[in-house]
């Protein structure tokens, strides 16, 4: 498979007088592959949009490597321009406008034939209301017709900043729907969200990034099974136990929520340890189930887990790895 957008070592310091020196992008990598819906995690201010304006050629990267459809970035960036598609900025229309003028008027800025304006109307579901003013449509019938600006050039590669950020769960399916749509019309699709469920259901595959590192990346069925026996649900004969359950557990260093009737334990990826030692305790299982790990729980894992590293790491006064 060939990678439509490769980053290595990407590095970015932001310096103004009023902030200080920040840090958004130490030493990132991430790898996305032709045809693919790739969902780009990660909390606030961990570097998303840094990365997304790096790859587009509006910031420069202070070091590391970047490759777009094969060309290095920002050298190429005038070149391929036309076949990268964006939305990352809140999009701006004229409000008197109706979609079909809208796109038109970018056709022929763009040297696109004015054929392709229903083309993408009907794609982005607006064709019904082409002719009416912006200022009349929901917000959801906005972001349409921004990602219909974006991929007005039929774009090899459609870079998305929270296109269904503000959206109702109506507007959420779709936009998801059209994400999928694109992908199949043959688009490669960079999404970065904050709406983990719907990355789930619609990302082949993740890059998650946390402080400008990423702290995960792969297939989305590959990142989730690499944390999906992690955590189980446990219920004792009598819930009278659940205390001295959960004490010897903790004792055994695994990691436990303890609710009414029964134990989350995590930390673990064998039962057998669970039951083992409980059993030592005179303690039996009445119930012992794997409990289904979706993106949102891996998502918090990874970055909780990332921060407080670095916390421990900047708190070393040696320096060295704690
Ligand atoms: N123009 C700028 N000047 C100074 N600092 C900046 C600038 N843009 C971003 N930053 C800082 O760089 C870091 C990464 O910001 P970035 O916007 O890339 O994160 P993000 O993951 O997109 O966040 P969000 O999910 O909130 O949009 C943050 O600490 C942010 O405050």
């Amino acid at each position: 498979m060939s990678a439509v957008v490769e980053v290595r070592g990407l590095r970015k310091t932001y310096r103004s007088v009023r902030w200080g020196t920040r840090q958004a992008l130490d030493g990132f990598d991430m790898t996305v592959h032709a045809g693919e819906v790739h969902g780009f995690l990660g909390p606030n201010g961990s570097g998303k949009s840094t990365t997304l304006r790096v790859l587009l050629g509006l910031t420069r990267a202070g070091g590391g490597e970047v490759r777009v459809l094969g060309e290095p970035v920002p050298r190429a960036s005038p070149r391929i321009a036309r076949r990268v598609g964006a939305l990352v900025e809140s999009p701006r229309f004229f409000p008197h406008f109706s979609a079909w003028d809208t796109l038109a008027l970018l056709c022929d800025a763009g040297r696109v034939p004015r054929t392709r304006v229903d083309e993408v109307l009907e794609l982005v579901g607006l064709r019904d209301r082409a002719r009416d003013r912006v200022r009349t449509y929901s917000l959801g019938m906005r972001q349409r017709l921004a990602v219909a600006m974006a991929v007005l050039k039929h774009p090899d590669l459609l870079i998305l900043d929270e296109p269904a950020n503000g959206l109702d769960p109506a507007g959420i399916r779709q936009m998801r729907d059209l994400m999928r749509a694109l992908a199949d019309s043959g688009m490669t699709v960079v999404l970065a969200s904050h709406i983990l469920g719907e990355v789930q259901q619609l990302c082949d595959s993740v890059t998650i990034i946390s402080d400008g590192r990423r702290v995960g990346s792969g297939s989305v069925a590959d990142v989730l099974s690499r944390h999906a026996s992690t955590r189980w649900r446990v219920r004792l004969e009598s819930a009278d136990e659940l205390a001295a359950a959960a004490r010897a557990l903790a004792a055994a260093n695994m990691r436990i929520t303890a609710l009414d009737d029964q134990l989350v334990v995590s930390g673990v990826t064998r039962a057998g340890e669970i039951t083992r030692v409980l059993a030592l305790q005179s303690l039996y299982v009445s119930e012992l189930t794997p409990d289904p790990v979706g993106l949102e729980d891996v998502f918090l894992l990874l970055t909780d887990a990332s921060v407080a590293g670095r916390h421990r790491l900047a708190e070393t006064p040696t320096g060295a790895v704690a």
